[in-house]
């Protein structure tokens, strides 16, 4: 992880989610999730408006097809696009820096930044972020930096209608507003894999979604 500099805590993986509850939980204007079943944080306002434009432009410079991991046959699970975002600009390494300020989660364990775009009509179905233990794709996914701990995402826009974030189980439903960070623990307490944490990007039915991801796991990031 380069570009973060020396002030940003470091308060690891995720894996022990104490460190990282304790410092969201003790921000001005973090709202958590009511739910023992799952540790879900949202704030709004984490990225500015300008910040928002610019991802948006980096994302259309860089999207392609998205692919998930674990193919079922159905080619219509996850219809937007995706791109990694380059490390080195700017308005990247300014978005690293306020996620990390945020969680606390140490950027060494940090995927680099995911863009997501959901034209009309794409979705992406409900799934986990954590790859499944006995999947078939597991080894080839998790085999350097081992699984998902914690998944922090900020939605850049507002779709004209659709494209809500829904979390069946705990019954919650995200509403996308530029600059607002949801960011959940992929975790039970016990360090296990949660399934509570099954979500779905509804389908964007008017206009354009922009999302970013970021992905913490075990073992610094290696690929
Ligand atoms: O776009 C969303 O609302 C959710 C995206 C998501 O779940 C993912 O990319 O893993
Ligand atoms: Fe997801």
């Amino acid at each position: 992880m380069q570009a973060l500099t020396d002030d940003v805590p470091r308060l690891g993986n995720g894996l022990d989610p104490t460190p990282i509850v304790a410092r969201l939980a003790a921000t001005p204007g973090v709202q958590r999730l009511p739910s023992p079943k799952l540790t879900l944080f949202v704030k709004r306002d984490v990225l500015p408006p300008e910040l928002c434009a610019a991802l948006i432009a980096r994302i259309d410079a860089v999207r392609r097809p998205s692919t998930i991991a674990d193919a079922n046959g159905d080619h219509a699970y996850r219809t937007s696009e995706t791109g990694d975002l380059p490390a080195d600009d700017p308005a990247v390494i300014d978005t690293e820096r306020r996620i990390a300020m945020l969680t606390g989660l140490s950027g060494e364990y940090g995927e680099p930044i995911q863009g997501q775009r959901y034209a009309a009509g794409q979705e992406f179905k409900q799934h986990t972020d954590y790859f499944e233990p006995k999947g078939l794709d597991y080894h080839r996914y998790c085999a350097l930096s081992g699984n998902r701990t914690w998944t922090v995402m900020l939605y850049l826009n507002t779709p004209e209608a659709g494209g809500a974030t829904r979390f069946k189980v705990v019954d919650k439903m995200i509403q996308p507003e530029p600059g607002k960070m949801v960011a959940w623990s992929n975790r039970r307490t016990d360090g296990s894999t949660n399934a509570a944490t099954l979500h779905q990007a509804m389908k964007v039915r008017a206009g354009v979604k922009y999302v970013i991801t970021k992905w913490y796991r075990e073992l610094p990031w290696r690929g």
